[in-house]
């Protein structure tokens, strides 16, 4: 027994926690993106701005830390939750009561915990999967907030959202995301801003974010899936002037009060995978 602890690798989940937290900021540093907040501006949102996002991002780094080491203890879900519950508790003293990153502790927290279970138990399968395998129906299973926008936006719009996006082992990432990451490195190898906003907009097109359907119902989803599908055919960031085409996008959004966060959450996701499954 002796012989077997010590044989197994040593995690270190406080540089997997750190990581997360670094994804989080490298997404809210981002621009142009449609109607979210960036060091540019607010976007869509009159109630957060990029200097309060990063004092969010930094406040979770300590509970996404706890999460690897819950994963790597091989903690059930009660435990993650538990976790993901104070890590939410902490956002809000950070904000000030304002809801910045609720889907990414969530979704990055998962991560967190598959990236301790992996590297404590040795097990070669891509971080989504072992989500799904270890904790996907326990999460499909979990409690329901009564009156989150996301339950109103299931109950309305038959949309799973974070939950089941989870639950699946994050096809948004290994289908859409991480795709278009590939070809957008290819189109603009030395700008990962650029690049960042080609997945983005992937994401856009190809998520039901609830966000969006809480905000502007499946006219305004779909409005946001038409500006994104459209910058991608019309070239992408291979266009000469897709910034400024990017940033006319971010404003029709301002316009309509939309705001993608759970897209964004994913694409802080993105850069954590991109970087832990290669
Ligand atoms: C499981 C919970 C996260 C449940 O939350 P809820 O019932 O609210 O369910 P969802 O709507 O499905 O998701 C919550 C957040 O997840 C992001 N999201 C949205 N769509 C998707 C999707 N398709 N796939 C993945 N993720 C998605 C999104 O989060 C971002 O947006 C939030 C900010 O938005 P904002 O526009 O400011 O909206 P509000 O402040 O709410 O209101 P207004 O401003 O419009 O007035 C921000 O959080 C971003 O991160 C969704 O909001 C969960 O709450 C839960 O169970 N928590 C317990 C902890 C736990 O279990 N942890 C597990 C271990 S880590
Ligand atoms: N940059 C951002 N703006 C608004 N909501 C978000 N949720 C996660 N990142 C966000």
């Amino acid at each position: 027994m002796t012989a077997l602890v010590a044989a197994t690798p040593a995690v270190d989940t406080d540089a997997i926690g750190h990581a997360a937290a670094s994804c989080l900021r490298r997404e809210i540093a981002t621009y142009p993106k449609p109607g979210l907040v960036s060091p540019v501006d607010a976007g869509a949102h009159d109630d957060m701005d990029a200097a309060m996002m990063n004092r969010s991002a930094d406040a979770l780094a300590p509970y996404l830390a706890a999460l690897a080491q819950a994963g790597a203890a091989g903690a059930g879900m009660d435990r993650l939750r538990a976790i993901g519950i104070a890590a939410e508790a902490a956002m809000m003293v950070a904000t000030g009561g304002v809801n910045t990153h609720r889907g990414a502790i969530f979704g990055m927290g998962l991560l967190c915990a598959a990236t301790g279970f992996r590297a404590r138990y040795g097990i070669a399968a891509p971080l989504g999967t072992i989500v799904a395998q270890h904790w996907g129906a326990e999460i499909l299973r979990g409690p329901v907030a009564l009156h989150s926008h996301g339950t109103t936006v299931a109950r309305r719009h038959a949309a799973g959202g974070a939950r089941a996006e989870a639950a699946a082992g994050f096809p948004a990432l290994y289908a859409t995301a991480l795709p278009a990451l590939a070809t957008a490195r290819r189109l603009r190898p030395d700008n990962r801003n650029a690049q960042a906003v080609q997945v983005l907009m992937a994401l856009i097109v190809g998520v039901a974010d609830t966000n969006l359907l809480y905000r502007g119902g499946p006219a305004g989803l779909a409005f946001a899936q038409d500006e994104a599908s459209a910058f991608l055919a019309t070239g992408g960031i291979a266009a000469a002037d897709w910034r400024a085409r990017a940033i006319a996008v971010h404003h029709r959004f301002v316009a309509r009060r939309l705001s993608p966060g759970g897209c964004a959450d994913l694409l802080a996701m993105t850069f954590f995978v991109a970087a832990h499954d290669a």
